[in-house]
């Protein structure tokens, strides 16, 4: 990780680039993944364990005698953690409700909005480096609150062909009895298509490796709606020396382990601060057991000493991060300078990894900078909101002429005529 001193905006601009995907090659893999799964089925995915997860299956479904046991292989402290975790994840996205919404418009229109549940969803859980039942937590909540009527969750399998007992136990936690032991590309695939063992389903969610991503990206070309493009996790921290070197070095430290195609920004105004924080990297990442990983993220990752604070929105509006940690002095107006980010950490108490686990917020979030785009994963997406109108015969003798008028100048008579034998109707039975 290098330090940039004052750099000009095309210098930091450049700097920031992420990690440049081989989308052609992953493509060049992926399509035919989704072709194969198409044509063969559960036949194609049982394949693809052999071959990506190193694994053969007999059977894909997990059974209900794995989803009993997992409780009893989870420690009693675990387990707390993943029921404190839920509670709060359920209270901040249960207040995410919004109630139906009634409007008269004008004597006799009546406009109606409510949200209605996405009724068969796919939920894809990573499993490739490490087990992230917490996103469990961050899908399957949403989706249950929402009231989804079928819910499916595909995650690869482990070496011995099962899947890690808190991702069962998490599922079951939430009501989720379908757990499918499918990863990569060709989960994504079946969940578009559907097999004997897997449903096809409305909408994808999930964050994954490129190959997950990719697969994604090509599923809505069969009509089916994913979330968004949730890639290789970030962080930018934004911080100064009011903030322990320590803590900053450890934030950027949480975000570089996920995969080695992960980036960490630390965007600072002094140097002799950002010298500190890279210090404390090289001690920290000493002791990390996902050194290695870690240690090729930090080569795709940048710290940038920046002249001032609008310096420093520019570049994080630009950036536009993921996880934006904010921890400098004058907080407040550091936080009400940002346009473009999923999810903002603020103050030197408030670690990344709390929104990953327990918050209350969900980490499935737009990297690669969608932010400036994409919100993250919300009770909203699991939601259509279904508009309705009922008009009265006070209601179409309203809003009528000025359909009418406007039909007719669109040249859409038939559109006109709609409304014109409604008023002429009303007019012969006065
Ligand atoms: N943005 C977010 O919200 C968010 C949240 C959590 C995790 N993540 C990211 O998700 C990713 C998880 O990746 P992962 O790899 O650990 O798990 P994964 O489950 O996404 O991928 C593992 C699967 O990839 C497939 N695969 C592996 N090598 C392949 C190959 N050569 N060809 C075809 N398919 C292949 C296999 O089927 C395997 O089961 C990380 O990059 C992490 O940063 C993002
Ligand atoms: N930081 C990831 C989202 O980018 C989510 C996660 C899961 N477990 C730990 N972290
Ligand atoms: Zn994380």
């Amino acid at each position: 990780m290098n330090i940039l001193v004052n750099p000009e905006e095309k210098v930091w601009k450049k700097a920031v680039e992420r990690p440049v995907f081989k989308t052609k090659q992953i493509n060049k893999i992926v399509k035919p993944i989704l072709r194969k799964v198409k044509r063969n089925g559960d036949k194609a995915l049982i394949k693809y364990a052999y071959e990506f997860d190193h694994v053969e299956l007999e059977s894909l479904l997990v059974p209900q005698s794995e989803i009993k046991e997992a409780a009893d292989e989870l420690s009693p402290e675990l387990k707390e953690a993943i029921q404190k975790a839920k509670a709060n994840i359920e209270r901040f996205h249960q207040a995410q409700q919004s109630p139906e919404l009634i409007e008269e418009v004008m004597p006799g229109v009546v406009c109606r909005r409510k949200s209605v549940a996405i009724q068969r969803v796919g939920l894809y859980i990573p499993g490739g480096t490490a087990p992230l039942f917490s996103t469990v937590l961050m899908l399957g909540v949403p989706a249950k609150i929402a009231g989804c009527k079928e819910i499916v969750l595909c995650t690869p399998p482990n070496v011995e062909g099962k899947v890690h007992p808190a991702i069962i136990y998490t599922a079951d936690l939430i009501g989720i009895q379908k757990i499918v032991k499918v990863g990569g590309a060709q989960a994504v695939a079946a969940m578009t298509f559907g097999t004997d063992t897997v449903p096809q389903v409305d909408k994808i969610f999930g964050p994954g490796n490129q190959f997950v991503t990719a697969a994604k990206q090509m599923a809505t070309k069969y009509g089916v709606a994913i979330d968004m493009p949730a890639g290789p996790s970030e962080v930018l921290v934004y911080a100064d020396d009011s903030t322990p070197a320590e803590f900053v070095a450890a934030d950027l430290l949480s975000q570089a382990e996920h995969g080695v195609d992960s980036q960490v920004v630390l965007v600072t105004h002094s140097q002799k601060f950002a010298k500190k924080v890279l210090k404390e990297i090289d001690v920290q990442l000493e002791v990390l057991p996902r050194k290695d990983i870690a240690a090729k993220s930090l080569d795709n990752s940048v710290a940038i000493v920046v002249k001032d604070l609008q310096e420093a929105l520019d570049l994080i509006n630009f950036y536009a991060p993921e996880h934006l940690i904010i921890s400098v002095e004058n907080e407040e107006e550091a936080v009400e300078g940002i346009v473009n980010a999923g999810s903002i950490f603020i103050g030197k108490y408030t670690p990344e990894s709390v929104g990953d686990y327990a918050s209350g917020t969900n980490h499935t979030l737009p990297t690669y900078g969608y932010a400036r785009n994409y919100s993250g994963v919300s009770l909203d997406s699991f939601v259509k909101k279904i508009t309705y109108q009922k008009l009265t015969p006070e209601g179409i003798q309203n809003i009528g002429p000025t359909v009418e008028v406007m039909a007719e100048n669109e040249l859409l008579h038939a559109h006109k005529n709609a409304v014109t034998v409604r008023l002429n109707s009303l007019k012969k039975n006065k």
